[in-house]
């Protein structure tokens, strides 16, 4: 069993899914520490999409528990969740494609997707919380330039780091985060990378990420699935040498460097 330190911001214990007979999770004991980068990673089918599915509520789990700060919200439904401090950066389908990238960002500091903000548009523009939120991340961002250009004509890494912006912007105690290099340039990549190690002082990331240089180099802590059970669990470098590890990856993918 998992023991929950109050450094802890997210922690599993036992938990399980499966899906009909199918075991897709089974027994992952995971310590989230707060302000920390902690990476998923395993082979396709290890069950790192189950996980965050479970841990934001979309599926719910056959076993083990939930903690969030210590609060037991195993059986809270996804926007209890949301409420309680878990934000997931989706892919682009979150944005507005038709409104600009600060009205994006305005919109996501009010707690309320695009749809039903727009229906207190009067309200939203007289909040000047939410003005000042959607500036201070445009910066974080780096999308200043492109504050005034609407959502759907930005380049894909510039959505990317929008979605990530839509998911900070209310002010999440956790954030998760799949595979947010996927499909980038080395550009973007770089800069993605250095958005995700500053996020974690103000939030605690976990994300599932193919990319192992980018796993190695910015994790604090490094979780491996294989067929849905925990494998290996440590620092970087521990989890880059360890032989179980390797042979789950058949020696070809664990080459990042360490930061
Ligand atoms: N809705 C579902 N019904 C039945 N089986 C499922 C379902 N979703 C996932 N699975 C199975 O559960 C296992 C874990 O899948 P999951 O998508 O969590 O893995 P993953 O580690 O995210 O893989 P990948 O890296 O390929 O995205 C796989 O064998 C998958 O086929």
């Amino acid at each position: 069993m998992t023991q929950t330190t109050s450094k802890d911001a997210l922690v599993t214990s036992g938990l399980g899914v499966t899906y009909n007979k199918f075991v897709a999770l089974a027994d992952v004991d995971l310590n989230i520490r707060e302000n920390s980068v902690h990476s998923i990673i395993g082979p396709n089918g290890a069950g790192k999409t189950t996980l965050f599915h479970a841990l934001t509520g979309r599926v719910r789990p056959s076993s083990g528990k939930i903690t969030l700060g210590g609060r037991d919200i195993t059986n809270l439904s996804d926007n209890e969740r949301v409420r309680r401090g878990i934000a997931r950066s989706f892919q682009v389908t979150s944005l507005f494609p038709d409104l600009s990238v600060h009205e994006n960002l305005r919109l996501a500091a009010q707690g309320r997707t695009p749809w039903q903000a727009l229906a207190m548009w009067r309200r939203a523009e007289s909040n000047r919380n939410a003005m000042a939120t959607a500036d201070e991340m445009l910066t974080r961002l780096s999308l200043t330039r492109v504050a005034h250009r609407a959502a759907g004509e930005l380049a894909h890494g510039q959505q990317r780091r929008l979605e990530v912006g839509m998911a900070m912007a209310a002010r999440p105690r956790v954030i998760l985060m799949d595979e947010p290099t996927s499909g980038m340039g080395i550009d973007d990549i770089e800069t993605m990378k250095d958005l995700i190690q500053g996020l974690a002082t103000d939030h605690t990331v976990l994300f599932i990420e193919h990319n192992m240089g980018i796993v190695m180099n910015i994790s604090d802590t490094v979780t491996v699935l294989r067929l849905g059970r925990k494998l290996v669990e440590g620092p970087p470098a521990m989890v880059r040498d360890d032989p179980e590890v390797k042979k789950a990856y058949l020696g070809n993918m664990i080459t990042g460097d360490i930061a």
